[in-house]
């Protein structure tokens, strides 16, 4: 089963609505744990602070810290599964997903410290190759998917890519993996004005070109409110 998902575009393209979209669909679950990594400084991911594991996290070193958090809670899952015999963890096991969304993944994978940026994509290399069977989801959106900027073994890990209008073919080939633009299918030719539009990669068949939902800021806040009464619904009755 496909589980991480890559959203590449250039700015104003539709990857924060995406990514909002795709995370609401994984919140609007009561049990699904987030932790929200925004390397635009918190603007982008804010409407989920309150179901955000540590609160919506920015700078490098509480980002490093929530993924090492993360980590923990897919070896305990790996514990299990080793105790139960399971090969991967299923409804009914009394784990819920555990959903890593992060915004501008280039901010973290570009951090001039290399200590720093060495220590964060560690973990995520790990929680993306070992995630799977753990019910762990990294969902991951960037300006610069080139692999200058996202390494290679980092940005292979996403088995599901979301091209939204890129600036060059090859951008949208770094994005959907190499070849498609040659083959017709190349988000660069998706004209200005098409928000949301994309090739979207998910499985065998080959891209194919969606449109997401729009979703407004006023719809993101009700939904965003609504994970969080999900949450707090058991307290009230
Ligand atoms: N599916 C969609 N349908 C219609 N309009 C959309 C859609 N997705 C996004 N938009 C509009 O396009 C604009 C840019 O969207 P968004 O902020 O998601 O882009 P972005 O790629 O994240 O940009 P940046 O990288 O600069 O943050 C916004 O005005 C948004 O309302």
């Amino acid at each position: 089963m496909s589980v991480h998902v890559l959203l590449g575009g250039a700015p104003d393209a539709g990857k924060s609505v995406a990514l909002h979209t795709l995370t609401a669909g994984l919140m609007l679950d009561p049990d699904t744990q987030g932790l929200f990594i925004d390397g635009k400084g918190g603007v982008e991911l804010a409407a989920w602070e309150r179901v955000a594991h540590g609160g919506v996290r920015c700078d490098i070193d509480s980002a490093t810290e929530g993924l090492e958090w993360a980590r923990k809670r897919m070896d305990e899952r790996y514990a299990y599964l080793s105790s139960a015999g399971a090969r991967k963890i299923t409804r009914g096991m009394g784990f819920g997903l555990l959903a890593v969304v992060i915004d501008e993944l280039s901010a973290f994978t570009l951090y001039p410290d290399k200590k720093k940026r060495e220590a964060f994509l560690v973990p995520l290399h790990d929680l993306g190759a070992r995630g799977r069977a753990a019910a762990v989801r990294v969902i991951a959106a960037t300006q610069k998917p080139g692999s200058d900027v996202v390494p290679t073994y980092i940005r292979d890990l996403f088995d599901i890519r979301w091209a939204l209008r890129c600036t060059t073919k090859e951008a949208s080939d770094t994005v959907l993996g190499s070849g498609w633009a040659a083959r017709g299918i190349d988000a660069s030719t998706i004209p200005l004005e098409a928000a949301g539009v994309g090739y979207l990669l998910a499985g065998r068949s080959g891209p194919v070109r969606v449109k997401g939902f729009h979703l407004s800021d006023a719809q993101l806040s009700d939904l965003a409110a609504y994970a969080v009464e999900l949450r707090t619904a058991t307290a009230w009755e």
